[in-house]
């Protein structure tokens, strides 16, 4: 069977680039091999555009100033004549490139969007300037760069230049099975979901800075050691924009859209020029169709992507083979007596969870109105009330997702007041939201690590995913139906066995036979993984099923707390509900 470790390297790829580069490096006419040489170094820059704006969804439009630091290094240890020849050189480039790719980062990191857009574009343009006006080493001596040994002939140089495209290739392939893999395309798709799951989003980020800027830099290194002597004209933020859109359009962060996107770059202004259309205007193509692509919201490759593994869904679907759902939860407190209204467990362990006098304003409305409630070790406790009693927005306090609150939220007897929200989840509050954010680029395995927030061994995600009725961890996200993607969610984080998790409505959208299954699972839950759970439902049945201790809040208040087949009887709690109706009849006698 498949697993996300289990997936082989993609040898045929590379064996058929490799008969590729060598019909090349046989037959090409000089102009070809020149050309083609270009199109290599254009990939890699295309790679490196797939790891920042692809991959990670920060907009960048200074790649080709990453590419330009590289060049400029490569000049100027060629000059100096720095030991160890140009493939170190070529190194020093990518890493000078880092220095600069984290000094635009970091001050980036608050910003996204059009803001973003335009502090990547500044720095580009004010690189232009920089570069026309010192010159790069070895410009004005013509002082050409010397190739690595070997590779000195314009075909022994293109091998090299595919040379170090595959091996940036096989990096970013590891890259995609390995758990920051799946973290950045989690930041990509939600950085809320992100920093619930323990992801810092400014380190992530600030690494896909780091990386990108690394591989434009060796792309510009390459390009020096191809033109000998390079200038600010190769380098230009008109370049960026030009080959950004390009990444748009295609999607660079998949390998053939990088593969595709080099040869576009580098071949379409050549191809134009030669029907009479000026090279310039090549920009103008890629811009239309960066913009016909916002407008799908899809790139190229993804889309294709998309659609063959749409063909597989079906097949693969067969493979999502659920555990029979028990016919009926009987309800946990029944299964576990002990004293619930204490905070204290059964064994006397103190509370894992309280909130102390929680208080959230939004203006004038008091959204959560001084709340004081424990979540006993191993304890499942219900957090119920009509819509728009705070239940929400008591978790997104707890969980470090509201600006500021009044009180305390205390963590095995340590206040994470002050906190962000992903050191919390480190911490070990992890939670879920009501509205599902679960990317569709990643596979199951890959997303029940990142939602765990640590590596987990192949045969824990495989056992994982079997008692839950997950599909298997090979599945793309995109085969998994809504339902399925809330279990997995649960799994995920049940994996990562926190002292506490907060569930909001997992059971939305559920057919009546998945919430069985799915209370079967959360009631084991606190046994099974040593976690205490907070769950928000508006399913009653549920609720009784699983939750040991219920909280009912009203506008914002504790109405009522303790063991649920008391508190459902309780007045107040019947009155909050619907002005009386009967929480205490079954779905059948209702
Ligand atoms: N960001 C916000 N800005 C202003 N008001 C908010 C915000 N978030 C929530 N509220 C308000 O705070 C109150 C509590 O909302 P909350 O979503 O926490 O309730 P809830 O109990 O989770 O409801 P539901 O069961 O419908 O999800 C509501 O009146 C809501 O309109």
């Amino acid at each position: 069977m498949k697993s996300l470790t289990a997936a082989r390297p993609p040898t045929l790829s590379l064996l058929l680039g490799g008969v590729a580069v060598l019909l090349v490096y046989l037959a090409a006419s000089s102009y070809l091999t020149f050309l083609l040489t270009g199109a290599v170094v254009s990939i890699v820059v295309m790679q490196s555009f797939g790891v920042i704006t692809g991959r990670a969804g920060v907009i960048s439009l200074c790649q080709m100033s990453f590419a330009a630091i590289g060049a400029w290094t490569v000049g100027w240890a060629n000059v100096g004549d720095v030991p160890g020849g140009f493939v170190v050189w070529l190194v020093l480039g990518g890493l000078a490139a880092v220095v600069a790719g984290l000094a635009i980062g970091l001050p980036a990191l608050r910003l996204r969007g059009m803001s973003l857009a335009v502090a990547t574009f500044a720095f580009a343009t004010s690189l232009d300037v920089v570069f026309g006006a010192i010159n790069f080493p070895g410009q004005d001596e013509f002082n050409f760069v010397a190739r690595p040994e070997g590779f000195t002939s314009d075909s022994e140089y293109f091998v090299f230049a595919a040379l170090v495209a595959a091996a940036l290739f096989l990096l970013l392939w590891k890259l995609d099975r390995s758990r920051m893999g799946g973290v950045l395309i989690e930041i990509r798709h939600s950085e809320r979901a992100a920093a619930a799951h323990g992801i810092s989003v400014a380190r992530g980020k600030l690494a896909a800075f780091a990386l990108s800027a690394f591989i434009a830099g060796v792309a510009g290194g390459l390009m020096a050691g191809q033109l000998g002597v390079v200038s600010a004209t190769n380098f230009t933020s008109a370049t960026s924009v030009s080959f950004f859109a390009i990444a748009l359009f295609i999607g660079t962060h998949n390998p053939e859209g990088a593969l595709l996107g080099g040869l576009l770059g580098a071949v379409f202004p050549v191809l134009i020029d030669q029907v009479g259309i000026p090279q310039d205007l090549s920009a103008m193509f890629f811009g239309v169709a960066a913009i016909l692509i916002l407008r799908h919201g899809k790139s190229q490759t993804d889309d294709i992507r998309s659609r063959h593994r749409a063909k597989r869904a079906k097949r693969q679907a067969q493979e999502q083979a659920k555990p029979v759902a028990p016919a009926r939860t009987e309800p946990v407190a029944a299964r576990r007596p002990g004293n619930h209204e204490s905070g204290v467990d059964t064994e006397g362990r103190p509370p894992v969870l309280e909130t102390r006098e929680l208080r959230v304003r939004f203006g004038n409305l008091v959204a959560v109105d001084g709340v004081t409630l424990s979540v006993p070790a191993r304890t499942t406790v219900g957090l119920v009330g009509p819509n728009g009693a705070g239940k929400s927005t008591l978790v997104n306090a707890v969980t470090g997702f509201v600006d500021g609150y009044g009180g305390s939220v205390v963590l095995g007897g340590r206040a994470l007041d002050g906190m962000p929200a992903h050191r919390r989840a480190r911490a070990g509050v992890r939670r879920s939201f009501q509205q599902l954010r679960v990317p569709d680029a990643l596979n199951v395995g890959m997303f029940l690590q990142v939602a765990a927030g640590k590596r987990l061994p192949k045969e824990e995600i495989d056992e994982q995913l079997a008692w839950f009725g997950c599909p298997p961890a090979y599945v793309p996200m995109e085969a998994v139906d809504v339902a399925t993607r809330r279990l997995l969610e649960v799994a995920g984080l049940a994996a990562g066995a926190p002292p506490v998790l907060l569930l909001d409505e997992p059971a939305a959208g559920h057919s009546s036979g998945e919430t069985r299954l799915l209370a079967s699972r959360l009631a084991e839950i606190p046994e099974r993984s040593d976690t205490s759970v907070l769950l928000i439902e508006h399913d009653i049945e549920l609720v009784r099923a699983v939750c040991d201790e219920l909280v009912v809040l009203d506008f914002g208040r504790v109405i009522a707390q303790g063991p649920p087949e008391r508190v459902l009887r309780e007045e107040a709690v019947l009155a909050a509900y619907l002005g009386g109706s009967d929480l205490n009849k079954t779905p059948e006698t209702r």
